[in-house]
């Protein structure tokens, strides 16, 4: 190695080795550039770009070695032998050349080490003849190892350079692999010639034609210009393939990109074109040549598609667009290819260009079931809002989370607000709601949200702006909910039901209400009593019901009128009312009954004193119009528990001990006792016997006859009903009439009667008359002729064979009436007799008002002539009347003779009574009257065995 320094820094001028390095570098550089060329090209520009390296590479190294050899000084004259040198060259290039076509051909590590083997050993064959033409004074001895080391030196070095180069073909690889092949070239040749050392030889002498330093320098500079021609070929060549490589990306990127756009404008919805300024498409992906058809479309094509009413508008607009080069936007239809009008959302945007014109890039959107569906909307919301504004419902929507709401402006209204007067907030209702309904309201508003009820429905108050309190119903239901079932949304409607309930609260209050006192009526004093009863039984303590009834009510209401009637009620009422403690409830039951409810009495004595107070009150005079009325009044009172224990039992039992106290007299207090039970259910087995009698056979009739006396003529029969019960024998008509009456079977029983009545006269050889009594109950029928006429058409009697009798409380009952169908009746030929004459009020009017046929004065009268004095001038009186009314008078009840003789010679024609004959079974009529036939005047003795 000492040897190879010498070599370097001895031997060798100090800018040899340096420039020859540079050379070396530039070459070695070059030829792997022209390299590169000849792996991207193929074929003869392969091989030409294959030669040029290797010539840049094999003069490189030449002159690597004859630009190092001019500065060697071997202190010696140094000459060259140009054939040699030149041959040196020629090995250099070949060399070259034959290490680079196998690197070409191989670029795998195999490959490198061959044609780098090849390359250091061609450098060394060069060195080797470069070193045959050189010429000096004296022989070359060769140092062996150092020649060795310089062949190893250089063939590692050209190995480790081009298997950088086939490792990294970067612009890096190839300065690293430029460098290493320079260094090998220039370690090849120092360790050479420190192998080389010059044994002078006097007898050595330079050629003639040995070539001098000089000319080899000028041949250098020529090989160095030939290497740096080359080197900038290569330069040239690589920034070419560079820029080739670079070009043909760019191409391959925007066929790529190309392609990408029009998959991606294929792809879209809407039709795409591209128009320069003349309006002439350029492009227009798939949808918008399969609308106008393939190939381009001129602007005129894409005006004409536009509806006919929009054409000229959407033309100016796009020329104004256009002209003032922004983007023109337009919904609009267009007609397709089928030749329907749709709608499209057409945008045409204007790009720039840098030569000053612009292209056109439109997009047309098919929006027509946008556009449908949004009118569609349009007129449902119109008409939602009308139905809003017409509707009486308070819509609102709430998002539960917020609390947050929309309302419709109508549920302000109804709550007397304008709309955003208060904030659409869930709180705003819990404001306005009453703190009453508020609990409720708001466990059924939990239950809904927790999903326990279909529907949250409430009826609820809330405050309105003027204060005052209005009903509204809620109907709402959740239409949303969170992924964990949490309720999120929830709509509904406020229904302003203020009238509804104001209505209902009316009728309730009616129902319950008796209208003309507005005291308690039946129900809602029945309801009371159980409430009460039903406390008596669970917490102990006693109650009682008081039942009052008016001692002479019907007397007022016949007398003065149902007015009077009326007033005489609300007065009794308001003294009732007036006369009880709170708590304590007086009820109108109907007619002139009332009934009292005392919460609370400590002893049934104590009730009585409650009925006497009450008593005192009703019966102090009442002022109705001019007049004053004094009514008194009948209470019958039941306590509970000891009368009973459940309302109707109780009312029972203070109904009976009325019914005692009415039985009793007036202003009566009677408590019920257990006796009044026994009477009741006797009364009630009656009732039920006498349906049964009237669908059998039990009942029958029996005929009384009336007579003439004074010529002893048989005149008719009254017919009078037996019950011939079962068990209890033949039952007078005392005993049931008057339940018949109270009970309405006095109806079915009366329509037998005269049925079987006329059925029965109609049989009869004689053509008397039949006299049937009319209970006040049938009065009230209005079709009362009508029946009667029907039954005399049915058993065939002529109707002036059939005497009603009536007592005179028929006609004081309703007088107007009554008096309408009485005339009904004698318009038919019926004739009317006035029963009982005497004992009720017999007021002469009734008598002037009515011409009755008959006045028949009762027995009780006729019973005590000759007893009372007074009976004998009231009789007298009443035949007076029946004269001058010239009204036909008949006594009753007569069972004496003197009795007859009496009434004989005040002049009473007819007569009727045990004298004459009882009332008989109609099969014992036929003998009387086969015994009337051959009479003479006087009564029979026939008759009067009949009678007996
Ligand atoms: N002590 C006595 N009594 C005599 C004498 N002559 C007749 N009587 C009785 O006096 C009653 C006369 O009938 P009235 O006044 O219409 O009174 C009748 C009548 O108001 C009613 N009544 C009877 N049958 C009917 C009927 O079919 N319909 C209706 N609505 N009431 C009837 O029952 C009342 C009682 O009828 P009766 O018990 O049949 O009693 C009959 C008769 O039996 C006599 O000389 N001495």
């Amino acid at each position: 190695m000492y040897r190879a320094f010498v070599c370097l820094t001895a031997e060798h001028t100090a800018w040899a080795l340096p420039l020859a390095m540079l050379v070396c570098w530039l070459s070695c550089h070059t030829a792997l550039r022209l390299l590169e060329q000849a792996r991207a090209e193929s074929g003869g520009r392969s091989a030409g770009w294959l030669v040029g390296a290797a010539f840049s590479a094999g003069a490189g190294i030449w002159s690597t070695h004859f630009i190092a050899m001019l500065g060697y000084d071997p202190g010696l004259g140094v000459s060259y032998d140009p054939a040699i040198t030149l041959a040196s060259l020629a090995v250099g290039v070949i060399s070259a050349l034959a290490a680079l076509t196998l690197l070409r051909g191989a670029r795998g590590t195999g490959g490198g080490v061959a044609a780098g083997l090849l390359l250091g050993l061609g450098i060394a064959v060069m060195h080797a003849t470069g070193m045959q033409g050189v010429r000096v004074p004296g022989t070359f001895a060769w140092d062996p190892v150092l020649a060795a080391a310089a062949v190893a030196t250089g063939c590692a070095l050209a190995c480790g350079s081009l298997l950088a180069l086939s490792r990294a073909e970067t612009g890096r690889g190839l300065i690293l692999s430029a460098t290493l092949l320079s260094v090998g070239i220039a370690a090849l040749h120092v360790l050479a010639m420190a192998a080389v050392r010059v044994v002078p030889d006097p007898r050595a002498d330079l050629a003639a034609d040995s070539l001098p330093r000089a000319a080899l320098a000028a041949g250098i500079a020529a090989v160095t210009l030939a290497v740096l021609a080359c080197s900038a070929l290569a330069l040239v060549a690589d920034r070419l393939r560079r820029m080739n490589r670079v070009l043909s990306e760019q191409r391959t990127a925007l066929i790529a990109g190309e392609e990408r756009m029009r998959a991606l404008t294929d792809a879209l919805p809407q039709m795409v074109w591209v128009a320069p300024d003349d309006g002439h498409a350029v492009y227009a992906n798939r949808r918008f040549q399969a609308f106008f058809g393939a190939g381009s479309s001129s602007r005129t094509q894409r005006i004409d598609a536009h509806h006919p009413d929009e054409r000229a508008p959407n033309a100016a607009a796009w020329r104004q667009a256009q002209e003032e080069r922004r983007t023109f936007e337009a919904e609009t239809r267009w007609r397709d290819p089928s030749g329907a009008y749709r709608w499209h959302r057409i945008v045409i945007v204007p790009v720039p260009h840098a030569d000053g014109t612009v292209e056109w890039i439109g997009t047309a959107h098919d929006i027509d079931d946008i556009v449908r569906a949004r009118e569609a909307l349009r007129v449902s919301g119109e008409r939602l809002a009308l139905a809003l504004d017409a509707g009486s419902d308070g819509l609102w929507d709430c998002d539960l989370a917020t609390g947050e709401a929309w309302t419709s402006d109508r549920l302000w209204h109804l709550l007397g607000y304008a709309p955003g007067e208060l904030p659409a907030h869930a709180r705003t209702w819990r404001a306005l709601i009453h703190p009453d309904d508020r609990e409720r309201a708001v466990a059924t508003l939990v239950a809904h949200l927790a999903g326990a009820t279909p529907m949250f429905e409430c009826e609820h108050r809330l405050r309105r702006k003027d204060g005052a309190w209005g009903w509204f119903l809620t109907r709402a239901k959740v239409v949303g909910r969170d992924a964990e079932g949490r309720a999120t949304r929830f709509v509904g409607t406020h229904i302003d039901i203020s009238v509804r309930k104001e209505a209902e609260g009316r009728i309730a209050h009616m129902a319950a209400h008796d209208a003309l006192t507005d005291l308690p009526n039946r129900t809602l004093f029945r309801e009371r009593l159980r409430r009460r009863l039903h406390e008596v039984v669970r917490d102990g303590g006693s109650c009682a019901i008081l039942c009052l009834d008016l001692d002479r009510f019907k007397e007022v209401n016949d007398g003065l009128g149902h007015l009077a009637g009326d007033a005489l009620l609300q007065a009794v009422a308001r003294r009732l009312s007036a006369e009880l403690p709170a708590g304590d409830t007086a009820a109108r039951l109907g007619g002139d009954e009332f009934a009292v409810l005392v919460v609370s009495v400590a002893h049934p004595d104590e009730a009585r004193a409650r009925a006497q107070t009450l008593l005192r009150a009703v019966g102090r005079p009442v002022r109705i119009g001019d007049q004053s009325v004094e009514v008194g009044a009948s209470i019958g009172i039941a306590v509970a528990p000891a009368d009973g224990a459940d309302e109707e039992t109780l009312l029972r039992r203070a109904d009976l001990a009325l019914y005692k106290a009415k039985a009793e007299g007036r202003n009566t207090v009677r408590a019920f006792e257990p006796a009044m039970d026994a009477a009741l259910a006797e009364r009630r087995r009656l009732e039920a016997d006498l349906r049964r009698a009237l669908a059998g056979d039990e009942l029958v009739l029996h005929y009384q006859p009336q007579v003439r006396p004074a010529c002893g003529r048989l005149v008719g029969f009254e017919a009078l009903v037996r019950w011939r019960h079962p068990s209890r024998g033949l039952v007078p008509p005392n005993a049931f009439i008057p339940l018949a009456e109270e009970t309405g079977l006095i109806l079915p029983l009366g329509e037998f009667v005269l049925r079987e009545a006329c059925r029965e006269a109609a049989r009869w050889t004689l053509p008397l008359k039949v006299a049937v009594n009319l209970s006040p109950r049938q009065f009230q029928q209005a079709d009362l002729p009508e029946r009667v006429l029907a039954i005399l058409t049915e058993t065939d009697l002529s109707p002036d064979r059939l005497e009603i009798e009536i007592t005179e409380t028929v006609i004081i009952n309703d007088m107007a009436r009554a008096l309408s169908v009485l005339r009904r009746l004698k318009a038919l030929g019926i004739r009317i007799a006035m029963d009982d004459f005497g004992t009720g009020y017999s007021s002469l009017a009734t008598l002037q008002a009515f011409p009755f046929d008959k006045i028949k004065i009762d027995r009780s009268f006729v019973s005590q002539l000759g007893e009372r004095p007074s009976a004998a001038e009231i009789v007298r009186a009443v035949l007076g009347l029946g004269r001058s009314l010239r009204i036909g008078v008949v006594a009753e009840g007569v069972e004496t003779d003197g009795q007859r003789r009496f009434l004989a010679d005040e002049g009473c024609e007819e007569m009727q009574g045990y004298l004459f004959g009882k009332p008989q079974p109609a099969e014992r009529l036929a003998a009387m009257m086969d015994g009337e036939r051959p009479a003479t005047g006087a009564v029979t003795e026939g008759l009067r065995a009949a009678a007996s």
